[in-house]
């Protein structure tokens, strides 16, 4: 629980039909009934004995943390001289004046799985100068509040997810900002990569505090691609280069959930709902979080934040896109599909194990709201910046710190955050963290049905998938992937060959169902997009982006602040 700081004002006001004390301080609103003896009440006889009956809330205060009120209005109360409880008040002139006048705060409200709702608490005052003081106070602590936006660039995705996100937006996200005082410019996409290329070129980021992206992972994945790239355009960096030290981008990013997936909300705020994404938004949070580049052969391929999957999620993927009409259920579909379809890869992995940094993937612990883990490895990391790079890439050449491990893969997974979702609450890396500078590698070797399916099945319940003989899992800084039948030719001729084995394999595979040959290569799913390359080059780049979210609270923060509480 905050401590209330320095008092800014306390008065009696009324809520309803009782006396309250309600105090302002720097960082804490706090109301607490008036524990009823005869009161002075200013709408009732002087010293009457209350008529209402003592409830048991009497005494008990109730607060919000500055931080976390919305806005202050101001209300016309019922000037006829009718009580809210419908019976009447004789009142003078004077007192018409001085009584009309009421204020209303709206504040954040926890609810139940990580969810926020807008609350909101009238207070009456018996003068009206009173109320403008209340009114005018609050103003002024909010607008001392740096960290909000005031200005928003949102992009819309008409047709991500269920197709929902404009009315999403307009129904329960704009009229929030608009309470809010937060202009916004809206961009209602008309293709795909219409958002990338926008922020990339045409906007003038100046003018805003943060972009808003309305849609799913994949346009997520539009956002962050153009503020990178304008960010190291700006600044001169060579985006092919794989050993570039990118420069962090300064505008966060909010994400309003309205996609398929929807993993990056989810595995940042806990749960995936627009109002609450809109509320961590208007008071400005914000969470620093790590994103990998990919590379192949020095040529800049894509970034991802969430999962970079071959083998199983690549194949899901492939074949889902092709169902986009089913919407969010076509990656049941074709994960069923896939799961029957069993395939295995043949390919090299090699990765630098993540060295001095705090943390495994096998922990108990949980990256939450304020992470130590991040908060430490994102220091350690900044403070031996780009000699810390040099070092590990150069010892790991002469010392052999770089690891290799050759075999048949169901799946090659690389996930930079916990990738938890509504499909797998604990995500496919339970224990990795937004902002520590580094992805867990998960390796899944050939093995049965049977044995796969436990491996999945573990992802939905308490038990640890990774606690199974053909499982592996790393943490990493680096690492590269290249397929068994593409060492020494390049991609590109590859890439030509493979799709002409695909066709060959798929034909053999229609004509003889039981044969049990399997395609050469799978692709990539990076956050949810196809990558066109095999063999990868990937990097971690520690906390590169910020989103307006603050991690995953606590239950036990989550309880503390929705309770009454006692002075
Ligand atoms: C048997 C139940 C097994 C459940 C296993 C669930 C594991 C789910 C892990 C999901 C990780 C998600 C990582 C995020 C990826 C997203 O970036 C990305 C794009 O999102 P967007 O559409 O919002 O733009 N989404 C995806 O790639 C979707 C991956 C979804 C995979 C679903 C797999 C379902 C597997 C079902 C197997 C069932 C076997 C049953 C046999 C009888
Ligand atoms: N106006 C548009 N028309 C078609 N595709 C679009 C449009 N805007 C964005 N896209 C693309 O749609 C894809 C899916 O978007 P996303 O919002 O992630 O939904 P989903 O979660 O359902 O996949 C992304 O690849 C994105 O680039
Ligand atoms: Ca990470």
């Amino acid at each position: 629980m905050e401590r209330p700081g320095r008092l800014v004002l306390l008065s009696e006001l009324r809520v309803r039909n009782s006396a309250y004390d309600v105090s302002l301080s720097r960082s804490l609103l706090t109301w607490k009934r008036r524990v009823s003896s005869p009161v002075y009440h200013p709408f009732r006889p002087r010293f009457c004995v209350p008529s209402f009956p003592r409830r048991p809330d009497s005494g008990v205060c109730q607060s919000v943390s500055v931080s976390e009120i919305i806005s202050v209005r101001e209300e016309e109360e019922n000037s006829s001289g009718q009580r809210d409880d419908g019976s009447w008040k004789k009142i003078t002139d004077r007192e018409e004046k001085d009584c009309r006048q009421a204020f209303t705060v709206l504040y954040v409200e926890r609810c139940r799985q990580h969810r926020w709702r807008c609350a909101e608490i009238t207070f009456t005052c018996p003068e009206g100068a009173l109320c403008q003081r209340w009114v005018s106070s609050i103003r002024d602590q909010l607008a001392a509040i740096t960290s909000r936006p005031k200005n928003l660039l949102v992009y819309i995705n008409p047709y991500g997810g269920k197709r929902q996100g404009k009315r999403i937006y307009e129904q329960k996200v704009a009229p929030l900002f608009a309470q809010a005082g937060i202009s916004t410019d809206v961009i209602v996409t008309e293709y795909a990569n219409h958002a990338r290329d926008h922020l990339r070129t045409d906007v003038e980021l100046k003018k805003f505090d943060g972009v808003v992206c309305v849609g799913g992972d994949g346009m997520f994945s539009e956002i962050i691609h153009g503020l990178i790239w304008r960010t190291q355009l700006d600044s001169g960096v060579d985006l092919n280069c794989a050993d570039e030290t990118l420069v962090p981008c300064s505008l966060r990013i909010g994400i309003i959930p309205a996609g398929s997936t929807d993993c990056i909300c989810f595995a940042t705020v806990g749960t995936n709902d627009p109002v609450t994404s809109a509320l961590h938004i208007i008071v400005g949070d914000s969470q620093p979080m790590d994103v990998c580049s990919v590379h192949h052969n020095n040529t800049f391929l894509r970034y991802s934040v969430s999962l970079l999957g071959y083998g199983f999620y690549g194949d899901v993927l492939t074949d889902s896109e092709r169902k986009r009409w089913m919407g969010p259920a076509r990656y049941d579909f074709s994960g069923v599909k896939m799961f029957l379809t069993h395939h295995y890869y043949e390919g090299t992995v090699s990765y630098l194990p993540a060295r001095g940094i705090i943390g495994t993937p096998r922990d108990a612990t949980r990256c939450l709201s304020g992470c130590v883990i991040c908060h430490h490895n994102g220091q350690l990391l900044s403070e031996r910046g780009e000699q810390y790079e040099m070092d590990e890439a150069s010892d790991s050449e002469s010392d052999g710190e770089w690891r290799t491990i050759r075999g048949k893969f169901l799946a090659i997974n690389a996930a930079s955050m916990s990738c938890a979702c509504p499909r797998s609450p604990k995500g496919l890396s339970p224990a990795a963290h937004l902002a520590d500078g580094t992805t867990d590698l998960i390796l899944v070797r050939k093995c049965s049905r049977f044995s796969f399916l436990r491996h999945l099945l573990r992802h939905t319940s308490k038990d640890d998938q990774f606690d199974l003989t053909f499982v592996e899992v790393h943490r990493v800084r680096r690492f590269r992937f290249t397929p068994r039948y593409c060492q020494s030719d390049s991609d590109l001729e590859l890439d030509l060959q493979e799709s002409g084995k695909r066709q060959i394999f798929s034909q053999i595979c229609r004509d003889h169902p039981a044969c049990g040959c399997a395609p050469a290569y799978s692709s990539w799913n990076c956050d949810g997009e196809i990558l066109t390359h095999t063999a990868i080059d990937v990097r971690v780049h520690c906390q590169l982006i910020k989103l307006f979210a603050r991690g995953i609270e606590e239950p036990a923060v989550f309880e503390d602040l929705t309770n009454p509480c006692a002075i």
